[in-house]
């Protein structure tokens, strides 16, 4: 225990001292602290991850294994207030400088006042509001976030309103349909009514205001610490491909906002996103400047891909979404499309070794497995597993590896299309 309080101090002393002379504000509860931990150089990442798994393994020796345990297994009931602060939006209630008695908040969210009490009580023991004299409510860096971070409040909105009932129905799921590799026997799928009948992505579209909660809730993730699409952007030969005057397909691009980052950057380039035709029509005009480089496209990424000869075909945050059935069904979609030479490049978690992740990226990699589990029956692959999706795709694939860009949770999955040129020109 001394032994990982040294840690924990020389750590934290490493920190402090970065944050006084970088003149970043300190971290703190309180409303006026920073929303996010300010951000790091790369030594001093390391710094964090240390003192993260450090104050953890210490909290854990010193709780005890059967305490620690027991305790965990209810800690459900943290979603349970968390969840009531979402429902009745209780962060905007009042506003964030401002104080308000739970009678108040009460009236003004339509719960009773004795359950809003219990919830926010209970929610306030996770730093969420506190309470500033009996029975009056004020805000905290936490609450504040939840009530001035729409993205953040979608991200909550969509673990708690949309997963969490799929969580629970995961293993009945799982003991119905062993094989686990439908997008339609999940746990989300039970939860929903919709076993057989649809994936989550169509039920999710079915609903504006799901519909919008999930793609704020996926722009927060993805916009967040170790997500950024900075990395990618530094760390692959784009340069190559732009003196090329190359062409880069992103399937399933959403909006294009990976496309537009790389544009911005390199003029020569040419881009095609395609997505679902829901999400293309609904994707924001782009300015004229790029709107000539980067083009939308409504494809199903189930059938043969339409653009012939490009450069790079580009899957972000796609391949983990899909059973190994179905990532090999959607991959051959290309072949008929492929120059020689063409890459595909997938960027997305690539599972390590056990152990050889820093504990939190570890536990966010492992809960993003189960995730998928949950939601698609999908998974997150190894650098095996991504090597030997590609052999059973086709054989003609030379597999190139990983890469994975230091201070990132994402990797970057190549591999080259060696086998006869189908792709005559781009189209
Ligand atoms: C997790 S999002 C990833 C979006 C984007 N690549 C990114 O990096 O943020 C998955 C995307 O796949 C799209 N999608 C789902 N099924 C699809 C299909 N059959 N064909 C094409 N796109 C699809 C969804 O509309 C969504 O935009």
């Amino acid at each position: 225990m001394v032994e990982l309080a040294k840690i924990i101090t020389r750590e934290s002393e490493k920190l402090e001292k970065f944050l006084k002379e970088s003149g970043s504000p300190m971290p703190s509860f309180d409303i006026d602290g920073p929303a996010n931990f300010p951000s790091l150089p790369e030594s001093m990442k390391k710094a964090r991850e240390e003192l993260l798994r450090a104050t953890k393994d210490l909290e854990y020796l010193v709780t005890g294994p059967t305490e620690k345990v027991r305790w965990m297994a209810w800690d459900f009931n943290d979603h349970l207030s968390l969840r009531a602060v979402y429902h009745y939006q209780i962060a905007k209630s009042f506003p964030v400088n401002e104080t308000a008695t739970f009678a108040q908040i009460a009236e003004k969210v339509g719960l009773d006042e004795v359950n809003l009490r219990r919830f926010l009580r209970h929610a306030m023991t996770n730093y969420i509001f506190k309470e500033v004299s009996p029975n009056v409510v004020g805000h905290t860096a936490a609450s504040k976030a939840l009530a001035e971070d729409p993205k953040m409040n979608d991200w909550v909105g969509f673990c708690l309103e949309d997963m969490w009932d799929s969580a629970c129905q995961t293993i009945p799921a799982i003991k119905q349909y062993p094989a686990a590799n439908e997008p339609t026997q999940t746990g989300f799928c039970k939860a929903n009514q919709t076993t057989d009948v649809e994936p989550m992505f169509v039920t999710m579209g079915k609903s504006p205001l799901r519909a919008k909660r999930f793609g704020g809730a996926m722009a927060s993730l993805t916009g967040g610490e170790g997500y950024e699409p900075a990395y990618l952007l530094a760390n692959y030969d784009w340069a190559s491909l732009d003196a090329a005057s190359g062409t880069l397909v992103d399937v399933g691009g959403s909006h294009g906002f990976i496309c537009t980052a790389l544009a911005a950057q390199y003029p020569n380039m040419k881009f095609v996103v395609q997505d679902l035709p829901k999400t293309v029509s609904s994707a924001p005009a782009l300015p004229e400047s790029l709107a000539c480089r980067v083009t939308y496209q409504a494809h199903d990424f189930f059938t043969p891909q339409p653009v012939k000869g490009a450069d790079i075909y580009f899957f972000r945050w796609i391949l983990h979404n899909q059973a190994d059935k179905y990532a090999i069904k959607m991959l051959q979609q290309l072949v008929p499309a492929l120059k020689k030479g063409a890459k595909v490049v997938i960027n997305d978690h690539c599972l390590r070794e056990p152990g050889e992740e820093s504990a939190w990226d570890e536990k966010i990699m492992r809960t993003m497995d189960l995730v998928m589990l949950m939601l698609l029956n999908a998974q997150e692959r190894t650098e095996e597993e991504f090597r030997e999706l590609f052999a059973k795709v086709d054989a003609r694939f030379r597999f190139v590896g990983v890469t994975r860009p230091e201070g990132c949770r994402m990797s970057i999955v190549e591999a080259v299309w060696e086998g006869e040129d189908y792709g005559d020109e781009v189209n």
